[in-house]
């Protein structure tokens, strides 16, 4: 494959732009080469500066769960786009949005939208706060809620790619409010909780992160989070912006059958424009301003293209509910497809995977927290794989931290052609 232009374009870009990229994981620093610029996007495929056709598992980082301009969210963009693109005051459509989230999304009765998944967790961490009255919170190590200051503290994604899980910038005032624990440890939440008696607001958690690669709850998990949140006046916060609209049409509350006090929302909810959100029950929600005392605000909140775009995307996952078991089917196959050849090649891996939320990992050893995702790593055997596959035709993130984002677009021949490729670079590394 040849990247000329795309090369050209990154030189220019780099003078005006820092690194060449308005959001860091788009780099292809951590894996080495210009990142690739693309034309334009189609279904299961994108088609670079250069002419290339690339195989998509990055989808914009998850959104496109239906494919690149999928028809009726691109008709329901024009549309609205023509009657004029923001007006600062209500509008139907964001009735309708709202409806019908709050009738997929168990256990919610309002939804707030925002612009972005970090805007919806660091508002949702405002309101905990303000709602409890306490200030400090827990997350997780690895996970990745946005890039919100009391989040970039042990931060998974794009953070520990370019090795900055604590970023600098982010006060020492704020980051001691931030508590960090262990994923999938519960025993080490609770001493958290003890020793932080009476102080701590919410719980954040990626439910199942995609941002230290994909990591499955261990059973009872999450449910132990519940009744540890129960018992201690804690608010549970499911960051489901990467996981929502994508694991079941309610999500991981859905799929898990655990309830969340407050979830975020992001990626798949906008249809590829930017959206977050946070949503609750009526009680937490109505201390949001102008109702309540908590002020969270935004000029292009619920901006009209953005909820014609959401609404076309959740008005097709809602009436084609069929839509979550053909990913997740197709996932599988890729899952047993990619296991195959990788045993076969004599290669140490991991594949950890739920749903229609994938990765692979470098090593023989279990894929459970932070920790042991660091160790499967092995960043010299993921470069090597990563390039492999981008000469094969297949786009994966540039990052050994990231969950493969599956669309409903691919076919099960561009998942033969994917597992083929996977089988020609083992052999390489
Ligand atoms: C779980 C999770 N939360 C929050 C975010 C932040 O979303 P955004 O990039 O839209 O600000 C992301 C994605 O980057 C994410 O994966
Ligand atoms: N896992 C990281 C993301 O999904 C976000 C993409 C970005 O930060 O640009």
């Amino acid at each position: 494959m040849i990247y000329k232009r795309s090369s050209e374009l990154f030189a220019s870009a780099q003078k005006v732009i820092p690194g060449g990229v308005n959001s860091p994981v788009r780099a292809f620093k951590a894996v080495g080469g210009d990142p690739i610029f693309i034309k334009r996007a189609e279904g299961a495929y994108l088609y670079d500066e250069d002419g290339n056709k690339l195989i998509d598992y990055i989808n914009s980082w998850g959104p496109l769960i239906l494919g690149h301009a999928h028809k009726p969210v691109i008709d329901a963009v024009i549309d609205i786009a023509k009657k004029g693109t923001s007006f600062g005051t209500p509008t139907e459509i964001e009735t309708k949005i709202a409806e019908l989230a709050v009738k997929m999304v168990p256990n919610i009765d309002k939804i707030r939208m925002v612009n972005s998944g970090t805007e919806a967790t660091m508002s949702a961490v405002r309101l905990a706060r303000g709602f409890t009255g306490k200030e400090k919170i827990i997350k997780f190590a690895g996970c990745y809620h946005g890039h919100s200051d009391s989040f970039l503290i042990q931060a998974g994604s794009g953070a520990v790619t370019f090795g900055t899980p604590n970023s600098p910038g982010v006060t020492q005032g704020t980051a001691k409010d931030t508590l960090l624990a262990k994923y999938n440890d519960l025993q080490n939440v609770k001493s958290l909780i003890e020793a932080n008696k009476d102080e701590i607001a919410c719980i954040i958690i990626e439910p199942v992160p995609g941002n230290m690669g994909c990591i499955p709850p261990n059973k009872g998990f999450l449910e132990g989070l519940r009744e540890l949140c129960d018992q201690y006046d804690i608010l549970l916060v499911f960051d489901e912006v990467m996981s929502g609209f994508r694991l079941a049409a309610g999500g991981v509350q859905e799929r898990m059958g655990v309830n969340a006090d407050i979830a975020c929302f992001g990626k798949v909810i906008g249809g590829g424009l930017p959206v977050g959100a946070f949503a609750a029950r009526n009680e937490i929600m109505d201390y949001l301003a102008p109702v309540g005392p908590v002020y969270q605000a935004g000029t292009l909140s619920g901006n009209p293209l953005a909820m014609a775009a959401g609404l076309a995307m959740l008005t097709e996952l809602d009436g084609k509910r069929e839509i979550f078991e053909s990913i997740d089917k197709k996932t599988a196959y890729l899952h047993e497809g990619m296991e195959k050849v990788l045993t076969q090649n004599n290669i140490d891996f991991t594949i950890n995977r739920i749903g229609s939320m994938i990765s692979v990992h470098f090593g023989k050893e279990p894929v459970t927290d932070f920790a042991s995702a660091a160790t499967s790593a092995n960043l010299g055997t993921f470069n090597k794989f990563f390039h492999g596959m981008l000469e094969n035709g297949i786009y994966i993130a540039p990052s050994a931290y990231e969950t493969w984002f599956i669309s409903d677009a691919l076919s099960y021949d561009d998942l033969d052609t994917t597992i083929e490729a996977v089988n020609k670079v083992a052999k390489t590394l």
